[in-house]
């Protein structure tokens, strides 16, 4: 049997007032800068994006192209010494400059969560991780001990791990990776975020259950109405997932627009090389066969 999660009437914090028009986009960034303010010196420049309720944006470059950056900017957990040095970044409507610590520590887990590469480094190696989940919803929606422990248990079900009740007192050690990775996005998703940030998240995963984790993210986006920004080196699992694609390089975004689009008839020579380079991982088997020649 296949739990599937919906999301609850109940609003989540960081949404604007009931009094207020519900905004259009999930998220809204215009023209992101990020970069050193002791040294005026900006590694992401200009980035701007929309993302709808339900939709999905793919984010694409090379290793050290700012995808990391920028991601980290919009969930307001950027590395020292960056900052945001210019433009806006807006979730669910609210103006993310504006919060307090306290209410970015809100808005991150509720209304943005996110997933990265590597998913052992984000649980304690020394507790079962369904009780890590249970812990997620016990300290963000203030469930009592066994709600959280029944609602933990769907959870698992809901990323298809099968046997929840055996995963669950399970350590991460006891785990493989794509499993580890399931668990990550049990509790990423466990307070019903508006968008998720999927960092490289089936990087380190083999070819299969990287496929299964993006049907995953892909039905948890249909069933939820969840809004995914999913950040990739490669070209395959955004054209798997995404509508929408910014290609970075150094820094900027050299080209973006529909996925269909970029891919078959890439404007940029940046472009041209990733989606060449990708041709031989079949990315066509995921465009469809009448879109015409790839490039
Ligand atoms: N914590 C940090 N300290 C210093 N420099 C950093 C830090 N994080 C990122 N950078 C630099 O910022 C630039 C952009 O890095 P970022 O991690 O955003 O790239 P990326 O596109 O996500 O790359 P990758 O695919 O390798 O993760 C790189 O040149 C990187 O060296």
């Amino acid at each position: 049997m296949t739990t599937t999660l919906t999301r609850p009437a109940t609003t989540s914090a960081g949404s604007p007032a009931p009094d207020q028009p519900a905004p259009t986009h999930a998220l809204s960034v215009r023209d992101l800068h990020v970069g050193d303010p002791s040294t005026g010196h900006d590694i992401v420049r200009g980035v701007s994006f929309d993302l709808p309720r339900g939709g999905v944006v793919g984010v694409v470059g090379e290793s050290g192209s700012g995808k990391t950056l920028t991601c980290r900017a919009v969930l307001g957990i950027l590395p020292e010494p960056f900052a945001v040095t210019g433009g806006s970044v807006e979730v669910v409507g609210r103006d993310t400059a504006t919060l307090t610590p306290r209410e970015w520590t809100g808005l991150r887990g509720s209304t943005i969560a996110a997933v990265f590469q590597d998913p052992a480094s984000y649980l304690n190696p020394s507790i079962p991780v369904g009780r890590q989940v249970a812990e997620v919803l016990r300290v963000k929606l203030g469930l009592r001990r066994r709600a959280a422990r029944e609602r933990s248990l769907e959870l698992l079900a809901a990323v298809q791990l099968r046997d929840p009740a055996r995963v669950w007192a399970q350590y991460p050690f006891e785990l493989s990776g794509g499993m580890l990775q399931r668990v990550l996005i049990a509790a990423a998703v466990a307070v019903e975020p508006q968008v998720l940030i999927a960092d490289e998240a089936t990087t380190a995963l083999d070819v299969t259950v990287q496929a299964e984790i993006l049907d995953l993210l892909a039905e948890l986006r249909a069933s939820t109405g969840l809004a995914l920004v999913v950040v990739s080196h490669d070209l395959a699992v955004v054209a798997q997932l995404c509508t929408e694609v910014l290609v970075m390089r150094d820094g900027e975004v050299v080209e973006q627009g529909p996925v269909s689009r970029v891919l078959h008839d890439p404007q940029h020579d940046y472009t041209r090389l990733l989606v060449r380079e990708h041709e031989q991982y079949g990315l066509e088997r995921f465009l469809g066969t009448d879109g015409g020649e790839l490039r």
